[in-house]
C-alpha cells in the first residue's frame, strides 16, 4: 500500500489577514473622507479581455467598493499601441481626481509594458511597478511596494516567521513578483537565492531552503520531496483553475507553515493594493 503524505504544516491564512488589513484601510479611507470630503480613487486599466485579468480587475474593484475607495475603470482594446497605452496612463497620472493607478499585467505582447508602467506617476504607483518604486524599495526608502511581495512580507510577519539569517529561495524573477520579493527578504537579512528557468539543479537549491517563495507560473511545480522538513512555503502562483505553483498536499506534509491557494497570497495582494491607494490619497490630499 502506498503511504499517503499527512499534512504537518499550519496555514498562513491570507484571507483572514487580508480581511483585518482591509478593515483598517476602510477606517482610514472613511477618516480621509471626513477630513477632506474626498474619497480615495483607484484607476484600473485593462488592455483586452483576458478572462483571468478581467476577473482580477473585477475583484479589485469590488474590494475597493467594500473599503470606501472609488474606482474608475479604463478598458482599452487589445490592439492598442504602446503610445496609445502610455497616453492613457499619462492622462490618469495627471488627473488630480485619481490617487492610485493599476495597470493590469499582462498587456499584449506587442506592447512595451515597461514603458506603460513608467507612465505611472511615482506618487500614484500604488501597485509598486515603476523603476522608481523598485529602487526606493531596494534602498529601504519610502514608497510603494509591489503588492504581492508586500503581501507576502505582511503574512510572514503576522505569523512571526524569523527571516534574519535564514536561507530564502525565490523561484522566479519577474519584475513585479520574484525580483521584489527577494529584495524585501534581503532587506530583512535573509540570505536570498534566486532560481529561474536557467538555474542548474533547482531542486538541490530547494532542499537547502528554510523559506521557499514559489513564483514560477507552473502549476504544482514544487513538490514535497523537493523540500527540507520544517520549511516555510509561500505559494505565489496563480495558475488557471486556482492552482498554485506548489503541490499543496505533498508540500504540507514537509512544511511547518504553508500558504494555501486560494486563500493565501492572492487576497493579500489586493489588501496591499487598497492600503497603498488610501496612503497615496492621504499624501496627495493632506500634505
Ligand atoms: N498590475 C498587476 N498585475 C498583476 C498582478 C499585480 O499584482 N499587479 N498580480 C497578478 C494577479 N493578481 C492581481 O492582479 C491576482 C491574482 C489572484 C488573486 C486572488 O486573490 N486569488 C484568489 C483566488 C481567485 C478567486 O477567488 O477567483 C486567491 O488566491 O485566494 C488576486 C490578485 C497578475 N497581474
Amino acid at each position: 500500500m502506498t503511504a499517503v503524505p499527512q499534512p504537518t504544516a499550519a496555514l498562513l491564512d491570507g484571507t483572514a489577514l487580508a480581511r483585518e488589513l482591509t478593515a483598517r484601510t476602510a477606517e482610514s479611507a472613511a477618516e480621509l473622507r471626513r477630513r477632506t470630503g474626498t474619497a480615495p480613487c483607484l484607476a484600473t486599466v485593462l488592455v483586452g479581455a483576458d478572462p483571468a485579468s478581467v476577473t482580477y480587475v473585477r475583484m479589485k474593484q469590488n474590494s475597493c467598493a467594500k473599503a470606501g475607495i472609488e474606482s474608475r475603470h479604463v478598458a482599452l482594446p487589445a490592439e492598442i499601441s504602446t503610445a496609445g497605452l502610455v497616453d492613457a496612463v499619462t492622462a490618469l497620472s495627471e488627473d488630480p481626481a485619481v490617487h492610485g493607478i493599476l495597470l493590469q499585467h499582462p498587456v499584449g505582447a506587442h506592447i512595451d509594458e515597461r514603458a506603460a508602467f513608467e507612465a505611472i506617476a511615482p506618487g500614484k504607483d500604488v501597485d509598486g511597478v515603476t523603476t522608481a518604486s523598485f529602487a526606493a524599495m531596494s534602498f529601504g526608502l519610502p514608497g510603494f511596494v509591489s503588492c504581492t511581495p508586500g503581501g507576502i512580507m505582511r503574512l510572514l510577519d503576522a505569523y512571526d516567521v524569523e527571516l534574519s539569517g535564514r536561507h530564502a529561495v525565490v523561484v522566479g524573477r519577474s519584475p513585479i513578483l520574484g525580483k521584489p520579493a527577494g529584495m524585501l527578504l534581503l532587506a530583512r537579512d535573509a540570505t536570498v537565492t534566486y532560481c529561474h528557468s536557467r538555474t542548474a539543479d533547482l531542486r538541490a537549491h530547494l532542499r537547502e531552503a528554510d523559506l521557499v517563495v514559489a513564483a514560477v507560473g507552473r502549476p504544482r511545480f514544487i513538490r514535497g520531496e523537493d523540500l527540507k522538513p520544517g520549511v516555510v512555503v509561500v505559494d505565489a502562483g496563480y495558475n488557471e483553475g486556482n492552482v498554485g505553483d506548489v503541490d499543496f498536499d505533498s508540500a504540507a506534509a514537509r512544511a511547518s507553515l504553508i500558504t494555501p491557494v486560494p486563500g493565501g497570497v492572492g487576497p493579500m495582494t489586493i489588501a496591499v493594493l487598497l492600503e497603498q491607494t488610501v496612503e497615496a490619497a492621504w499624501r496627495q490630499l493632506v500634505s
